[in-house]
C-alpha cells in the first residue's frame, strides 16, 4: 500500500480527508433514501401496543362481522353522541386557538362537517333503533365519558393549540385506521352487516381528511419545539389513546353510575 510509506501527518490528512468523504457520501444517502421520523410517527410508534388493543377489542371486532347485538350499538350512538357534541367544541376552541385565518376557518369547516355529517350518522342509526334525536342528546354521560371529554376540554383550554391537537388526534386517526381494517378484513360481507355505514364511513377518504391535516398542523407546530413541550404532547396522546380503549370496554361492558 503506497501511503504506508507517507509521513505520520499525510496519512492523518489523508485519514481525514476520507473521514470527511465518507461522512458527506453517507448524509447524502440518508437524505436520499430514509425519511427521517416526524413527530406524529414518534407518537404513532408510542401509541402502538394501545391502539393494538383498540384493533382487537372484541365491540370494535362484533361491529366488523356484524355480531354485535343491537341494544350494544344502542348504547355506544347515545354515549358517543354527547362525546361527539364536547370533540366539536374542541374544534371551537381549535378557532380561538389559531394562530391564522386559514386555520381558524379549517377548524370551524371540521365542526360543522362533524356535526353535520358525522353526527348524523348517529341520528340516522338512532332512528332504525327508534331513539329520536332528542334522546340522543339528553344521554346522561357515564364516568368514562364525562372523564375522556373533560380530559380534553381541560388540556385544551388550559393549553396551546399543539396541546388541544395532541388530544384530538388519536380519536379521528386511530378510527380511521379501525374502519379501513375493519374493511379490510369484512368487505366481502358488507351487503349483510348491520353496521356497513358505520365502517364505510369511518374509513373513508373524507374522514380520513381531518386526521391527516391535524397531523400536518402538528408537525408544523412543534418544529424546533423543546423536548420537555414535545413530552407533554406525547402524554396527551397517549392518555387520550387509553381513554379511547376505556370507550370501548365502557360500551361493552354498558357501564353505568354504580350509585
Ligand atoms: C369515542 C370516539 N372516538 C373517535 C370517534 C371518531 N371521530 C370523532 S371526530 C372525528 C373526526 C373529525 O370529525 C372522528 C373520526 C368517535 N366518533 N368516538
Amino acid at each position: 500500500m503506497p501511503y504506508i510509506h507517507l509521513p505520520r501527518s499525510v496519512i492523518q490528512e489523508r485519514g481525514f480527508i476520507l473521514a470527511v468523504n465518507i461522512s458527506i457520501h453517507f448524509k447524502g444517502d440518508t437524505m436520499k433514501h430514509t425519511k427521517s421520523k416526524t413527530f406524529s410517527d414518534r407518537l404513532h410508534e408510542s401509541a402502538k401496543e394501545i391502539w393494538k388493543r383498540n384493533h382487537s377489542h372484541p365491540f370494535v371486532q362484533a361491529i366488523g362481522n356484524g355480531t354485535l347485538p343491537e341494544h350494544k350499538f344502542a348504547y355506544y350512538l347515545k354515549q358517543d353522541y354527547i362525546y361527539l357534541m364536547d370533540y366539536s367544541k374542541l374544534f371551537a376552541l381549535g378557532v380561538i386557538k389559531a394562530h391564522n385565518v386559514e386555520t381558524m376557518a379549517k377548524f370551524a369547516e371540521i365542526l360543522n362537517e362533524t356535526i353535520q355529517i358525522e353526527m348524523d350518522i348517529h341520528r340516522q342509526y338512532a332512528l332504525e333503533f327508534g331513539i329520536t334525536s332528542k334522546q340522543l342528546e339528553d344521554t346522561e354521560p357515564t364516568p368514562t365519558t364525562l372523564a375522556y371529554s373533560g380530559y380534553m376540554l381541560n388540556a385544551a383550554q388550559h393549553g396551546t393549540l399543539a396541546d388541544l391537537i395532541a388530544c384530538l388526534l388519536p380519536c379521528a386517526w386511530d378510527y380511521y385506521e379501525i374502519g379501513l381494517l375493519l374493511k379490510e378484513r369484512n368487505g366481502k360481507d358488507l351487503d349483510n352487516n348491520r353496521y356497513s355505514k358505520w365502517i364505510e364511513s369511518y374509513s373513508s377518504p373524507e374522514f380520513g381528511e381531518a386526521h391527516k391535516w391535524l397531523i400536518t398542523l402538528l408537525e408544523e407546530l412543534t418544529e424546533g419545539m423543546p423536548e420537555k413541550e414535545l413530552q407533554r404532547l406525547e402524554k396527551h396522546f397517549l392518555v387520550t389513546s387509553r381513554y379511547e380503549y376505556l370507550f370501548w370496554d365502557m360500551v361493552q361492558n354498558e357501564q353505568d353510575w354504580p350509585l
